[in-house]
């Protein structure tokens, strides 16, 4: 009989990801599948299972219990137990969650530290990151005017995490494990309105689904697929310039001159990261590339973290607040 169609969907999304050209190194390496339960990631286990025969290599689940919830361990090993019974190698990695930004985002940061650490040299790890994640993270970046790079959404390989899901609705992934038998674990967190995305997820995009008629996630996903590929060739042009633009007495001005606002941009926000300047707005490198492409003699833009750009005898310098070297 042949497979489901929830399932051929996957597998065939899964054998994609993993035969492109960025995937080649993660052929023939046991593959990690990040778990948690869910239908996304278990759908993701039992086609990665199911593909793994076919490249020669093996599937190990890892399942993180951030102990945050009454009863995450009992769900850790439900998990465990679904895993093994596709045929994967299976395991729970407990981990203390704190730190700053809230526990949200303490989560995370454990999770994926836990996973970095726990996987096999060499190995990729597999995400169940699906099409209306993507559709829900580029709308997110859009409303936040966050910048070309978030709105470009999550990459398919980005080692060592793999997504092999990006263009995998979330009602497929559901369909999947119906078909297969498997029973997902259901995160309340899910279904909570005090969490932004899942406002997004149940109120904004069903909303946008009914006012355009349909395939608004299809074409947030496709807009994050073209964004990506446009961000990368400007962070490349980028790159280049502003290794020509480097020099020992600071950033050659007229190096940079004549480039596009975007390249000019990019290579500034690159080179300042660089000097260890950080967290800038969109409006501390517009006042920065003011001093390269609209200088007439003014000061340069205050940064974060107490320094300060300027211009002088046609380079740019970072300095710390205070000093005040000549204009030229
Ligand atoms: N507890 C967990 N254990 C193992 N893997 C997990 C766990 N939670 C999430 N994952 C992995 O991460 C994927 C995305 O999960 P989810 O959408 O919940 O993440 P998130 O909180 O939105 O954060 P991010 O999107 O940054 O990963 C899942 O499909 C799964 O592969």
């Amino acid at each position: 009989m042949p497979p489901d169609p929830a399932v051929s969907a996957t597998r065939t999304a899964l054998r994609r990801v993993l035969s492109s050209p960025e995937a080649e190194s993660y052929r023939s390496v046991p593959w990690v599948v990040a778990c948690s339960g869910g239908a996304d990631s278990l759908a993701l286990a039992a086609a990665a299972a199911h593909e793994a025969r076919h490249f020669g290599t093996e599937v190990r689940g890892l399942v993180v219990d951030h102990g945050l919830q009454v009863g995450s361990a009992a769900v850790a090993e439900r998990a465990v137990e679904q895993l093994t019974a596709i045929g994967c190698s299976a395991q729970v990695l407990a981990v203390e969650v704190d730190g700053p930004g809230g526990p949200e985002a303490a989560a995370r940061r454990a999770r994926y530290a836990a996973l970095r650490a726990e996987r096999p040299a060499g190995s990729p790890v597999l995400l169940g990151h699906t099409l209306d994640d993507q559709a829900e993270t580029v709308l997110l970046g859009l409303g936040r005017g966050s910048g070309a790079r978030s709105i470009a959404g999550m990459p398919a390989v980005d080692p060592p995490w793999v997504r092999p899901l990006l263009g995998v609705r979330r009602e497929t992934t559901e369909a999947a494990c119906r078909a297969l038998g498997l029973d997902p674990w259901s995160d309340p967190h899910n279904v909570d309105p005090k969490f932004t995305r899942v406002r997004l997820r149940t109120e904004v995009l069903p909303l946008l689904e009914e006012v355009l008629q349909g395939g608004v996630a299809e074409s947030l996903a496709r807009t994050a697929r073209q964004l990506r590929d446009d961000a990368d060739a400007l962070d490349a042009a980028a790159a280049e310039v502003l290794r020509r633009a480097r020099t020992p007495e600071g950033l050659d001005v007229l190096a940079l001159r004549d480039f596009p606002a975007a390249v000019r941009r990019r290579a500034l926000r690159d080179w300042l990261f660089a000097e260890g300047v950080g967290e800038l707005s969109d409006a501390h490198l517009r006042a920065a590339d003011a001093l390269v492409a609209n200088w007439r003699g003014q000061g340069g833009p205050a940064l974060p973290g107490d320094f300060v750009l300027r211009r002088a005898h046609g380079r740019l310098r970072v300095e710390t607040a205070g000093r005040k070297p000549p204009n030229g």
